[in-house]
């Protein structure tokens, strides 16, 4: 089956990678041309957890022209920049299915909107980060959960052909569940990364960020204590310790200048407890801070 990547960034290239390991025929769909030269020269290189070099030849594209039937899709743009991605999947085959591969939750009812028939969500608990256009460095080992959201499970099959243990696929029931709680995950690390300006790991190292990350998860936690057992205050510190050198995908926004995916990840969340007569305060906080830092105020 041919797999096209919409997006070549952090997450697109690092799946990218994985995948071609044991595909011939995986795409990148890219919007500059000057990134699609740069693939097309040097291939596509991942720096392994272990520091370890691999190169792999993938295609490269700037569109979704004259897809066949038997294609799979997957969109690894930014929450943000969906609305660009939206029309052109209208103008592919109802039978191809898609994968998307965003944070947060806002886009779950975004997507299920679009003809395709098979439509699946995917949570990539894995740290990623794109070094320039053609490298990526896998930043912390995890899964990729995927939810079958409508349609068919047999394309997702082609995921379980990995033997590399640092790429594998676990299956969820629920794609709202699921995205939920990586909603979850993200607004402990997050927010307080990219006003901190840390990578994940110093969350726990610092004993002033560790109190604000345990302040943060006791407030979540009695918001929805249904989800405690399912997430102990050991897992979120676990979590920063796997993905510790890792800028969060915040983090790297802010410093990069561009729009965060707060409303959806954090914002979604603020909305989900205020249903249940829930405020979170430090999250408000935390929200307002990054809102400002987009909007212009310097930290
Ligand atoms: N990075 C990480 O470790 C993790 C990220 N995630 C989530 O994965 C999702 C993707 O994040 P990430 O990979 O970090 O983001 P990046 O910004 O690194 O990558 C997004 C890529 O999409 C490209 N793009 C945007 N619009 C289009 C378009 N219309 N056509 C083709 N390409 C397009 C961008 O191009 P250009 O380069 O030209 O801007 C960019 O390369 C986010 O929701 C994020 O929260 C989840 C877990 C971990
Ligand atoms: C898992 C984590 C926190 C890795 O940094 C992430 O999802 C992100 O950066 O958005």
């Amino acid at each position: 089956m041919d797999i096209h990547i919409i997006g070549a960034g952090s997450v697109g290239m690092l799946v990218a990678s994985f995948l071609a390991e044991f595909n011939d025929n995986v795409r990148l769909i890219v919007r500059r041309e000057s990134q699609a030269n740069q693939l097309l020269q040097h291939g596509l290189v991942r720096k392994n957890l272990d520091g370890t070099l691999l190169k792999s030849n993938v295609q490269v594209a700037m569109d979704l022209k004259g897809l066949p039937k038997h294609s799979f899709v997957i969109i690894a743009v930014k929450y943000g920049e969906l609305n660009d991605v939206y029309p052109i999947l209208r103008t592919i085959h109802e039978d191809i299915p898609l994968l998307f591969l965003q944070n947060g939750l806002a886009h779950l009812e975004e997507a299920i909107q679009l003809p395709q028939k098979t439509i699946a969500f995917g949570s990539c608990q894995f740290g990623a980060e794109r070094e320039n256009d053609y490298t990526i460095v896998h930043r912390g080992q995890g899964v990729l959960k995927i939810a079958i959201e409508r349609g068919v499970k047999t394309p997702f099959h082609l995921f379980l052909q990995s033997t590399n243990k640092q790429f594998q696929v676990t299956f969820e029931k629920s794609a709202e569940n699921m995205l939920f709680e990586k909603a979850l995950l993200n607004c402990f690390i997050n927010p307080l990364t990219a006003i901190l300006r840390v990578k994940n790991g110093m969350l726990i190292e610092n004993p002033h960020t560790h109190t604000m990350l345990k302040n943060l998860y006791n407030e979540l936690m009695s918001a929805f204590p249904e989800k405690k057992d399912q997430f102990p205050f050991e897992e979120v510190e676990k979590l920063c310790r796997k993905t510790a050198n890792n800028t969060s995908s915040m983090l790297g926004d802010i410093l990069q200048n561009r729009q965060t995916e707060i409303e959806t990840i954090v914002g979604a969340v603020i909305k989900k407890a205020a249903k249940r007569g829930e405020n979170l305060p430090i999250l408000n906080t935390l929200y307002h801070l990054i809102l400002a830092i987009e909007s212009g105020v310097k930290m």
